[in-house]
């Protein structure tokens, strides 16, 4: 999974978030989006997956050689963010059941499997607007981790986890985003130690309109 960027730049009302970014994210590796708050990490993740469009600039995504129309980018990603609500009224058991509804699972998992994975086995029958925080940011990330598709995307993944969370996370991480293009935006350390690439949104901050 390929995603090019040329010249994309986004700004609200005149104040550019970033602009001249010429950048590709591939060959299923794993990237970090890095800066300090209010820099434009969840501006540009929100560009990367379709849910807004930039100001300026071409975006092509490319799997196995072909092009993928945007509107249908949401069916191959996967994402994880503090933004993303998840549906209140539902039990876990519903949400689970309702998400893999429209995204497949993973080979090799079931629902047991994914329940398992997220320790809260339980909490199956408790409403999701009973559960606190962390469990929410556990459930999110699982939801992302276990689902059969090329991109994994996380925005501050570990928001709201605590040590064990942070623990948990660590330990999941690197086998969930095997094989996917992964792109994680955060400030902590911890978050992106492993990715391969690292990307700062301080450097398109001046970019000349080009
Ligand atoms: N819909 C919007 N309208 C106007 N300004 C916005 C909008 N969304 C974001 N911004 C502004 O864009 C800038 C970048 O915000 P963004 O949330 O992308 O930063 P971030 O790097 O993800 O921050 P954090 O680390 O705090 O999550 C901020 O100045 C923010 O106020």
């Amino acid at each position: 999974m390929q995603i090019t960027l040329q010249n994309i730049g986004r700004r609200f009302n005149r104040e550019w978030i970033f602009r001249g970014i010429d950048y590709s994210f591939g060959d299923n590796s794993s990237y970090a989006i890095l800066g300090s708050n209010g820099s434009g990490k969840s501006t540009l993740l929100q560009v990367l997956n379709g849910s807004l469009a930039p100001s300026t600039g071409k975006l092509t995504y490319t799997r196995i050689g072909e092009e993928i129309e945007p509107e249908k980018i949401f069916n191959y990603l996967s994402l994880a963010a503090p933004y993303l609500e998840l549906i209140e009224e539902f039990t876990l058991n519903e949400v689970v059941d309702f998400h893999f509804k429209f995204k497949a699972l993973r080979s090799g998992l079931d629902k047991a499997a994914v329940l398992d994975i997220l320790g809260l086995a339980g909490s199956r029958n408790k409403a999701i607007r009973y559960f606190s925080s962390g469990m929410k940011q556990r459930l999110k990330l699982v939801l992302a981790f276990c689902a059969d598709t090329p991109m994994l995307m996380l925005d501050e993944p570990t928001s709201n986890l605590d040590t064990q969370g942070i623990d948990w996370y660590l330990s999941l991480i690197q086998q969930y985003s095997v094989g996917r293009l992964t792109i994680i935006c955060s400030n902590q350390e911890h978050e992106y130690r492993f990715c391969k690439h690292q990307m700062s949104i301080a450097d398109y901050k001046d970019a000349p309109k080009k």
